[in-house]
């Protein structure tokens, strides 16, 4: 029987376990989260056998997946290494980023420890163990940063999620922090800022947000996500985010002088590019 630790039953962490209680191995599933509201919703739909705490615990796993905010993360795996764990463990995250993750893997990883990044590419702007699902990453993009793990304990965590049908996408920690923030850090700045902009913008207008239609809606659906998670997401990947922004900021000034300009070509060459594109996302979504 397979023991799974998760650390930080939220969103993810939950859905995770919603998902290796549906595989074949049906692992036994030992939780840790300081929130008792979750743990006991989890411990009472059977979803966790046993609510622990990841220190104390950490020995009896096969697996120990890390699934706090990405600060929470970093401190965790520095702390698991003064701890003695099982022979042949595997410790994994689900991180937002990886440089840093890994960089603070290294202790253990030294220790013979395995150690695997993991990022599942799936999730929502909703938190907490309540809002867990066990659909959440059916058909997603799941990257793997190799460190210490064996062939044999990468294969047995993916049994666990099996039932999810992920991608498995292998990649290095710089490059997926470049990738994630370009399709995912980036979108949550520009959302929130464009929430902002129209709050600030917008304040002494008696009709305001409450006339938006589902384009803003849709748009800004992300602003909505928890502010913790994303101020640790922020100063995880700072540069490659400031970088991207730089690149945005140029591109909107261009976009700004062509409406200026009234240069129909360029205006309209700038929309049928993203319809383009946008499209193309769809049809890909439809095939999976
Ligand atoms: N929300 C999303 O859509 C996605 C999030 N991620 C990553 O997954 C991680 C978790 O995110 P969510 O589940 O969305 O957040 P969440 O806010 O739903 O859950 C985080 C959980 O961690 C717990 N926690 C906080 N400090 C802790 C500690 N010291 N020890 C143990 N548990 C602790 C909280 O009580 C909470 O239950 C983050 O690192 C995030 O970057 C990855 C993919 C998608
Ligand atoms: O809500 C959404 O659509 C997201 O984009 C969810 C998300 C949040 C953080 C990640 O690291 C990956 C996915």
């Amino acid at each position: 029987m397979t023991t799974v630790l998760i650390s930080g039953l939220g969103l993810i962490g939950s859905s995770l376990a919603r998902i290796m209680k549906k595989s074949d191995l049906q692992p036994t599933i030992l939780g840790d989260d300081p929130n008792d509201d979750t743990s006991q919703f989890l411990l009472g739909q059977g979803i966790i056998d046993e609510r622990v705490t990841l220190l104390k615990a950490a020995s009896r796993a096969d697996i120990i997946v890390l699934a706090g905010p990405v600060s929470v993360i970093i401190d965790q795996l520095a702390r698991l290494a003064n701890v003695t764990l099982k022979p042949g463990v595997l410790v994994t995250d689900v991180g937002s980023t990886k440089t840093q993750v890994m960089v603070a893997s290294q202790p253990i990883q030294k220790q013979h420890v395995g150690f695997m990044g993991g990022h599942p590419m799936a999730g929502s702007h909703k938190t907490g163990g309540r809002a867990g699902r066990e659909d959440l990453f059916d058909n997603a993009t799941y990257f793997i940063v190799d460190g210490s793990q064996t062939t044999a304990q990468t294969a047995q965590f993916k049994a666990c999620l099996k039932p999810a049908k992920l991608r498995w996408v292998n990649v290095s920690a710089k490059a997926h922090d470049g990738l994630v923030s370009e399709i995912s850090h980036v979108p949550h700045v520009l959302a929130a800022n464009l929430v902002n902009t129209a709050d600030h913008q917008l304040k002494h207008d008696s009709v305001g947000l409450s006339a938006a239609a589902g384009g803003f809606k849709s748009t800004t659906r992300i602003a909505g996500s928890d502010p913790t998670m994303w101020t640790a997401i922020m100063l995880s990947n700072s540069e490659a985010i400031s970088e991207q922004l730089t690149t945005y900021m140029d591109q909107l000034k261009q976009i700004q002088e062509a409406i200026e300009a009234h240069d129909t070509e360029k205006i309209y060459q700038f929309f049928a590019h993203a319809k383009t594109v946008r499209e193309r996302l769809d049809q890909g979504e439809k095939k999976q």
